[in-house]
């Protein structure tokens, strides 16, 4: 689906905006035939929660069916983890692009989508950084933008994301730009902690209130009084706990375990998950009154594949950082190294990109004489483990020598594909084959 959006990013003085097009849904067929609606904002979703951008009735339909989402200049349809799926145009779509006029099926409800001419303008941060997070893309400024209006308030936040996108990083950089900046920022991982001590790690316990609590100990809330809690893997607390979350959230107030009465709190509540919670409300792992309350705000953090356009930047950052920390010199990674980098899909996000560059640094820095390209990222590392079967080690490690060789040498021809196969030694269809099955391509490829 294109348009024709030019400049996408506009700046004023002093601001900077997205400019994309509305969306339109209408329900061609099912229980809500006739409705339609103008989505206005980078993503919608709809379902039957009560909490989607788009609400229908039909029971069929999960209750976070579908997302819609504007990438660049065309609709993204990513099926939520629905009971029933998604047909994007007669096909079962997990996650694809809509044309033009698209029909999708979602249970029992036909709808169709429309790219209108008419544009939205989103507010995006000048800002190319938020505390410790770095980022100039416009999926990072405009996390920037809603971090800047949210972080004055006391309301709640939801962060979605990945593994390793940053969702502690911006609940840190949240807390420092809030009035709470002067309290504490008190970090909880419900993942870390064994069922049966969450409890008592969030709200505390009084002396003798279970074997072993020689000592009465606050909780969580109580150590975050007057700051921020930032409780992470929220989708790991345990169903019959988040009752007393949700009372925590909604009274300000925390009983000990042991106790009778109850103590004021005064904490902004930051939660992270990296599973999807609204997919976990639908299959009845997480409370939906709980699933409510949290979610008023959500920031969610892109997944680096999402902003290829910031690694250069996360790069060269890590690659200062990691210097001054053990202090070394040696030469800069080269800017091919950071093109290396963006060949890749990074599952593990900014933590492996951070991983990758210290290898990088610490096994492949040009040493005198050394090859020209051994600052690849762990070009070395065989990375054997008697864990991994022998079989599935030895192809990995070949599908890692062979996709680095052909990366080299179409480097080293300019991507002429003819050249890099003489290179190489192999014929020019076998460079091709190669070149799809490791998703390589150039801008300059004969
Ligand atoms: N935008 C960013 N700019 C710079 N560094 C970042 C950014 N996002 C994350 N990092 C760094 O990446 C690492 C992982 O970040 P963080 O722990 O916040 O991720 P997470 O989403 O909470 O991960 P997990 O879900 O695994 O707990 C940290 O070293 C952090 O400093």
């Amino acid at each position: 689906m294109r348009n024709d959006q030019t400049d996408p990013m506009e700046q004023e003085p002093g601001a900077l905006k997205l400019r994309v097009h509305k969306i339109r849904v209408e329900v061609v067929k099912g229980p809500d035939a006739g409705r339609r609606a103008e989505l206005a904002g980078l993503e919608a979703r709809l379902g039957s929660g009560r909490d989607c951008d788009f609400v229908l009735t039909d029971t069929t339909v999960s209750r976070h069916h579908l997302l819609l989402r504007i990438e660049r200049d065309a609709i993204r349809v990513v099926d939520l983890g629905s009971r029933n799926g998604t047909r994007l145009d007669g096909i079962e779509v997990r996650d694809a692009f809509a044309r033009p006029d698209s029909l999708i099926v979602i249970g029992g409800t036909t709808l169709r989508l429309c790219m209108l001419s008419g544009m939205v303008e989103l507010p995006l941060s000048t800002r190319e950084s938020f505390g410790r997070m770095l980022g100039r893309s416009i999926a990072m400024r405009r996390v920037f933008s809603l971090l800047e209006r949210i972080a004055p308030s006391d309301s709640t936040v939801l962060i979605e994301g990945e593994t390793g996108t940053g969702k502690e990083v911006a609940a840190e950089g949240l807390h420092e730009a809030s009035p709470r900046a002067d309290g504490p920022f008190v970090v909880f991982d419900c993942s870390a902690v064994a069922p049966t001590l969450i409890e008592s790690a969030l709200f505390g316990h009084e002396k003798g209130a279970f074997t072993g609590a020689t000592v009465e100990r606050p909780g969580v809330f109580e150590q975050a009084h007057g700051g921020t809690l930032f409780l992470d893997e929220l989708g790991e607390l345990p169903l019959e706990l988040q009752p007393k979350l949700l009372r925590a959230l909604e009274s300000r107030e925390v009983r000990p375990l042991g106790s009778r009465g109850t103590r004021r709190v005064d904490v902004r509540v930051v939660a992270a998950t990296s599973r999807s919670l609204a997919r976990e409300v639908d299959r009845g792992r997480f409370r939906e009154d709980l699933y409510y309350r949290l979610s008023v705000i959500t920031l969610r953090l892109p997944p680096l594949r999402e902003r290829m356009e910031d690694i250069a930047l996360l790069v060269r950052h890590f690659e200062k950082e990691l210097r001054v920390r053990s202090q070394a010199r040696g030469t800069p990674l080269p800017d091919e190294a950071v093109e290396a980098f963006l060949s890749q899909s990074w599952p593990g996000n900014i933590r492996e990109l951070r991983n990758a560059v210290e290898r990088a640094l610490l096994l492949g820095n040009p040493e005198p004489g050394a090859a020209s390209h051994s600052w690849a990222p762990a070009p070395g590392a065989l990375g054997v483990s008697l864990e991994e079967p022998l079989l599935s080690g030895r192809k990995r490690v070949m599908e890692a020598y062979e996709r680095e060789y052909i990366e080299r040498a179409l480097h080293e021809t300019g991507w002429n594909i003819s050249r890099a196969a003489a290179l190489a030694g192999v014929g020019r269809k076998f460079m091709q084959q190669a070149m799809t099955r490791y998703g390589l391509r150039g801008d300059s490829e004969d």
